[in-house]
């Protein structure tokens, strides 16, 4: 499939609006995450390996702000599980409504796929294996982040893992300075100009709130994870994994 160019933030803008998950961003949305987010393409693979570890038969795995599915496509890939059923949820339709195209051009597999249009703060976790949040807590406002944890948990087997990726601030101003810098390179050495970065970060900036790596544990641990782990960082982008 060739991949539509995000040029989105190329031209001045007149008026800056906050950021969405519109139609003109799910048009080029698999250019822009993977210029955007270093080590996607890694993320991506290695949640398929991690879930197909712990996703169990007669169980649920949700993808929670799913986008264009490609955590759902990685997890459908590997895991060999029977009875196993993928939850994936995004509140933007014209996310879901692309995503369904792409799964149904997928090879065909064992595992169903159930694509839903709805706030995750509304999904019902139940009788889950695992849950994965790559990149999607960090536009829930910070006031609702504590009981959706705790939703996860609840519906969470014994031995279930909860996998969250997420863009970090560091309460460090140099190391915070020094991390951003560098995804700022990231992006430059991607084709992207100084102009595209800087217009995104402003449109951004009330919309994904970052968050310390100890206040993402401590709100884990908070929900009852006894077990959390950073498994995945570059720059200020990490991924954690917490079992129950
Ligand atoms: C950065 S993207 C996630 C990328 C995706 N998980 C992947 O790995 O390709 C964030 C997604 O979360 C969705 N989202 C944001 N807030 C949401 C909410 N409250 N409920 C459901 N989806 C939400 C957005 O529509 C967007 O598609
Ligand atoms: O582009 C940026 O600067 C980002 O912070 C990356 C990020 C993300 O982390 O979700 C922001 C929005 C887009 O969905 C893609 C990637």
């Amino acid at each position: 499939m060739v991949r539509k160019q995000d040029t989105i933030y190329a031209a001045p803008l007149e008026q800056m609006v906050d950021f969405s998950f519109d139609e003109r961003v799910v048009d080029v949305f698999p250019d822009m995450i993977q210029r955007s987010v270093p080590g996607y393409a890694t993320l991506i693979s290695n949640i398929g390996i991690l879930a197909a570890k712990y996703a169990l038969d007669n169980s649920r795995c949700y993808d929670l702000g799913c986008s264009l599915g490609a955590v759902t496509l990685s997890m459908r890939q590997r895991i060999k599980k029977q009875n196993c059923q993928i939850i994936a949820v995004d509140n933007s339709p014209a996310m879901i409504e692309k995503a369904q195209h792409i799964l149904l051009a997928d090879k065909p597999s064992d595992i169903s796929v159930q694509l839903v249009c709805e706030d995750i703060a509304d999904t019902l976790i139940e009788n889950a294996s695992v849950v994965v949040m790559n990149f999607t807590l960090q536009f829930i406002p910070l006031a609702q982040r504590q009981a959706l944890i705790n939703q996860i948990y609840n519906g969470l087997k014994p031995g279930g893992i909860l996998i969250l990726s997420e863009k970090l601030a560091f309460s460090d101003t140099n190391i915070n300075q020094f991390h951003i810098d560098a995804h700022h390179d990231f992006k430059r050495a991607n084709g992207y100009s100084d102009m595209e970065i800087s217009q995104k970060r402003t449109a951004l900036e009330n919309v994904l709130i970052p968050e310390s790596l100890e206040q993402h544990q401590q709100r884990l641990r908070t929900a009852g994870f006894a077990f959390t782990e950073k498994w995945y960082q570059c720059f200020n982008f990490v991924s954690m994994v917490a079992i129950k």
